[in-house]
């Protein structure tokens, strides 16, 4: 396993509450981060199947094009009810002709599961794999988890994405009504940071 011996790390998400909460995480070591929007980058278009094969599009396209070291992030949420969807597809099923639109993606899974007459609890996890990739090609992969159910209707506004609809096993609270340090301990992004801690040490 390679270590980050640079100080300088390339985020190379466009998500905003993605780059809140992994700003975050990597705020304890001294590191000094950069998004690839303030690099002026676009977005590699994410044409795999899994998680970790999107994480390596969008690490290696960063570092190749920053030559810095590049940390990206591809997540989702599986949900029991409909068979692991959205899955890999959990950004594509918000899109909509103006941007983005979680209410209606949130809509969308509800009204799903409730047309499956999907039974309670409507487990679900949350999936992020983390990928850190140099300039020279080398990569690490990380994956973190976090198991919940759906709830609805929608509750909190912190966090972003599906938070609203999510409680974490052991909480009555969805991650959207969490407060954000305690979302860090204990998320599926967390959880995959916590391994990559390895590389940063
Ligand atoms: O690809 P980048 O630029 O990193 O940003 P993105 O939003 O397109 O990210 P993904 O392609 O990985 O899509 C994952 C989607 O899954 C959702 N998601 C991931 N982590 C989440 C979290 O912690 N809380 C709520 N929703 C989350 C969120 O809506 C994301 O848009
Ligand atoms: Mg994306």
């Amino acid at each position: 396993m390679r270590k980050l011996t640079e100080k300088k790390l390339v985020l190379a998400s466009h998500n905003a509450g993605k780059l809140r909460e992994i700003s975050a995480l990597v705020a304890p070591y001294d590191i000094s981060v950069i998004s690839a929007a303030e690099l002026g980058f676009d977005e590699p278009e994410e044409t795999e199947d899994t998680f970790a094969g999107n994480a390596r599009i969008k690490a290696h396209y960063a570092a190749q094009k920053s030559g810095l070291p590049a940390l990206s992030d591809d997540s989702g949420i599986m949900v029991d009810g409909l068979g692991g969807a959205p899955g890999v597809y959990t950004a594509d099923w918000a899109e909509t002709e103006n941007g983005r639109d979680f209410v209606m993606a949130m809509t969308k899974t509800w009204t799903m599961l409730e047309d499956n007459n999907a039974p309670f609890p409507r487990n679900a996890q949350f999936c992020c794999t983390l990928c850190l990739a140099w300039p020279d090609g080398h990569d690490e992969i990380f994956d973190g988890k976090v198991q919940g159910s759906l709830t609805w209707p929608m509750r909190g506004d912190m966090g972003f994405g599906y938070d609203p609809i999510f409680i974490p096993d052991g909480f009555d609270i969805t991650f959207g009504e969490m407060e954000a340090s305690k979302k860090h301990e204990m998320s599926h992004r967390a959880n995959a940071f916590t391994l990559l801690k390895q590389c940063l040490t």
